[in-house]
């Protein structure tokens, strides 16, 4: 098989496989881009593969970077653009189930493609649109198949994470798992818990993203694969009544995902957010987004949406809260639209500030300042008083006097 129109990513590659030729040795592209391309889908980097040493590499070409030179991968600089290669390689060890106690640099690309997890990322690809298949991952492809290359149990025990990568391609293609590589992850399941939380964490979160998610939650469930994941444990029930929504268009991004997943679980509350998230080793950022979002959606739940609790959460997280909104199919209006038609967006909109009021309200700095300024933002949120500063000022006399 060649493709005969490679995406744009690959053309100035092109040159720089081209050379590696000429000074006779092999070169390909591999990995998901090769996939992705025979597949029609977009592809985001691009993977070089090499019987050339990180030494010979370095003698083509006169501008390289060792970044990771004892794995056999130098960054090559052409124009500007870095291409990273890595060498052929064999790896043996695997005492911790994730990385190699030893790489070994060869000469086969059959050697190199055959430690790889599954048959469709298994492909190479020669500059010239040339694909490589040695394995059937195009047959695989056609089948829409996720199937380990050679023995399951062997591609587990060299990395575990494989396991979840299997679940998460099946989301992100809609494809099925090979009954023997399925079989490989409900033995091995138990060897998730040797991998770093981070990289379990992607690999789950692109499963939530994927164009079948309900698909991969499946796979997720029945293997067992959710036990030894970060406190899901006992959230069996919830997990299969969340892979029965049958229309994911509306999670487009992580913030979405992860609130869906919370709220599915009904771990709604600030806290117990937060020591969620934190166990699957989430950003702050993305765990304080979360929380405002889930105030929201909550208040969308309980048909009690509040001018000052949207000013409080911020557009963004409205914006994740109306997703997961359309996705629970819980009615709501367009809290959006309601957010742009607050009087103000910010404290620092407020037309009046504390030293105003120290100035001429005769307030003294500490406690009842504080009190009052939260007081005026709340009015001028709610529209109840412009934001102008002589109503304010009168706002505050008032609010004083009433103590
Ligand atoms: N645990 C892993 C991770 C990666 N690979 C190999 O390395 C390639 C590149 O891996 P990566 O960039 O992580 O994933 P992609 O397959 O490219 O998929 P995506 O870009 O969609 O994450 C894979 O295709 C596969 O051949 C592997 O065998 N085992």
């Amino acid at each position: 098989m060649q493709i005969k129109k490679l995406p744009s990513l690959f053309e100035p590659a092109r040159p720089v496989l081209q050379k590696i030729e000429q000074a006779g040795f092999e070169a390909y592209f591999v990995g998901g881009s090769v996939r992705d391309t025979i597949l029609g889908d977009a592809i985001h980097d691009i993977d070089i593969a090499t019987s050339a040493y990180p030494s010979e590499i370095k003698a083509i070409f006169k501008k390289t970077v060792d970044t990771g030179i004892q794995h056999g991968t130098v960054m090559i600089l052409d124009h500007g653009t870095g291409y990273e290669t890595t060498t052929f390689r064999t790896e043996s060890g695997y005492q911790d189930y994730r990385r190699p106690d030893q790489v070994t640099f060869v000469r086969s690309l059959k050697d190199d493609l055959k430690r790889r997890d599954f048959t469709i990322n298994a492909l190479a690809m020669k500059e010239d649109g040339t694909i490589i298949d040695l394995f059937d991952g195009l047959g695989d492809l056609q089948r829409h198949l996720i199937r380990a290359v050679g023995d399951p149990e062997e591609r587990f025990h060299e990395d575990a994470l494989r396991m979840m990568r299997a679940v998460r391609f099946a989301a992100k293609l809609d494809f099925a798992i090979d009954p023997a590589t399925q079989r490989g992850i409900e033995d091995h399941g138990e060897l998730l818990t040797k991998i770093a939380v981070e990289r379990i964490e992607v690999e789950f979160s692109k499963l939530l993203l994927g164009i079948n998610p309900k698909r991969g939650l499946d796979y997720f469930l029945t293997t067992d694969l959710y036990l030894y994941c970060p406190r899901l444990q006992h959230h069996y029930q919830a997990l299969v009544k969340l892979s029965q929504h049958q229309d994911w268009s509306s999670i487009t991004n992580e913030a979405e995902a992860w609130l869906a997943l919370l709220y599915s679980l009904q771990i709604t509350g600030q806290s117990a957010i937060s020591s969620f998230m934190k166990d699957w080793k989430l950003s702050n950022a993305l765990i304080s987004l979360v929380q405002h979002a889930m105030t929201v959606l909550l208040a969308i739940q309980k048909d009690q949406i509040k001018p000052m609790m949207l000013f409080n959460a911020g557009r963004k997280a409205i914006l994740t809260a109306s997703q997961v909104a359309e996705f629970e199919e819980l009615q709501h209006p367009d809290l959006l639209a309601m957010n742009d038609q607050l009087p103000i967006h910010d404290r620092h909109d407020l037309a009046i500030d504390g030293g105003a009021l120290i100035r001429h309200a005769s307030i003294q700095p500490g406690p009842l300042l504080g009190k009052v300024m939260n007081q005026l933002l709340a009015l001028v949120v709610e529209g109840k008083v412009a934001n102008e500063e002589p109503a304010l000022l009168q706002e505050a006399q008032d609010l004083i006097e009433k103590g």
